[in-house]
C-alpha cells in the first residue's frame, strides 16, 4: 500500500483512491472570502475562550511529514462555534518550500507561507481522541497563518532552536522548559472565522469545526527555514516542504464570521 503524501505519485490528487471522503461535501481546507462570510451573533454571545496549561516536558517528533507537538496536560477551549470542551491533543504544522506558498486554508486566494494547527477533540462527548476523530461534532482545530516578519515569533523559537534535533523521521524530544500552548495565539482571538469541514491529511475525516483566526502571528525567515530543514526521512532525504492541501470547493457550506 503505498503511503500517502505530497509528492507527484502520493499527493493530495491522489488521495481519493484510498479515501474516498476525499470527494465528501464538508472537506478542508477552503478559500476563506471574507465578503461571502456570514457575521453571526451568537459566535460573539458566548465568547471563544481557551484555557491552556503549561506543558511540562513537552514531546516534539517529526513523523516524515511535518512536525508535531504532543500535549498531555489540561488544555481546553469552549464557546464560540463548540459546544462542550475540547482538549487540546497535539498541533503542527504546514508550510511551503518559498514564502509565496505553504498554508492550507487561503485568504482571497492568497497563500501564507506556513499555517499552524491545534487540534482539540471534544471531550465533553467523548473520552479520546480516537473515539472522536470520525465524529461529525468530534474534533476542533485552530488555523493560524503564518507571515514574515523581520523578528522570531518568541513562542515558536523554543521549538525552531531545536528543531535540527528532530532533523529525521521518527526523531523526538522533550522540551525541557515548561511551554504553554497559548504563546502560539494570536493577540486577538476573537475575530475569526468558522465553518464545518474535515482533517487535511489522511484519513481526511469529515470531523473537524475549523475554527481560522484573521490575525497572523509573526514569524522570521529564519524560522521558516528551520522548518524547511526537517527532512522525510533518514539522513539524505527530501526536506519537508510544500506539505500542504490545496483548498476544496466550500459548497452548500455556510462560513461564519465573529466579527464584521
Ligand atoms: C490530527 C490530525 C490528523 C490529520 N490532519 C489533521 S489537520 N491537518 O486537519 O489538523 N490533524
Ligand atoms: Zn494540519
Amino acid at each position: 500500500m503505498a503511503t500517502w503524501g505530497y509528492g507527484n505519485d502520493n499527493g493530495p490528487a491522489t488521495w481519493v483512491k484510498s479515501f474516498p471522503v476525499a470527494a465528501g461535501t464538508r472537506q478542508s481546507p477552503i478559500d476563506i472570502v471574507p465578503t461571502a462570510a456570514k457575521c453571526d451573533t451568537k459566535l460573539t454571545e458566548n465568547p471563544l475562550t481557551v484555557n491552556y496549561s503549561p506543558e511540562p516536558a513537552m514531546e516534539l517528533c517529526n513523523p516524515g511529514l511535518s512536525v508535531k507537538a504532543n500535549i498531555k496536560s489540561k488544555s481546553v477551549i469552549k464557546g464560540g462555534p463548540l459546544e462542550g470542551e475540547y482538549k487540546l491533543e497535539q498541533f503542527h504544522l504546514h508550510w511551503g518550500s518559498a514564502d509565496k506558498q505553504g498554508s492550507e486554508h487561503t485568504l482571497n486566494g492568497k497563500m501564507f507561507p506556513a499555517e499552524l494547527h491545534l487540534v482539540h477533540y471534544n471531550a465533553t462527548k467523548y473520552s479520546s481522541f480516537g473515539e472522536a476523530v470520525d465524529k461529525p461534532d468530534g474534533l476542533a482545530v485552530f488555523g493560524i497563518f503564518l507571515k514574515i516578519s523581520d523578528k522570531p515569533h518568541q513562542g515558536l523559537k523554543s521549538l525552531t532552536d531545536v528543531l535540527s534535533e528532530v532533523q529525521y523521521k521518527d526523531k523526538s524530544i522533550n522540551i525541557k522548559q515548561e511551554y504553554n500552548p497559548v504563546c502560539l495565539l494570536p493577540d486577538n482571538i476573537n475575530k475569526y472565522w468558522t465553518y464545518l469541514g474535515s482533517l487535511t491529511t489522511p484519513p481526511l475525516c469529515e470531523s473537524v469545526t475549523w475554527i481560522v483566526f484573521e490575525e497572523p502571528i509573526e514569524v522570521s525567515e529564519d524560522q521558516m527555514k528551520a522548518f524547511r530543514a526537517l527532512c522525510c526521512g533518514e539522513c539524505g532525504s527530501a526536506p519537508i516542504v510544500d506539505n500542504y492541501r490545496p483548498p476544496l470547493p466550500l459548497g452548500n457550506r455556510q462560513l461564519r464570521a465573529s466579527f464584521q
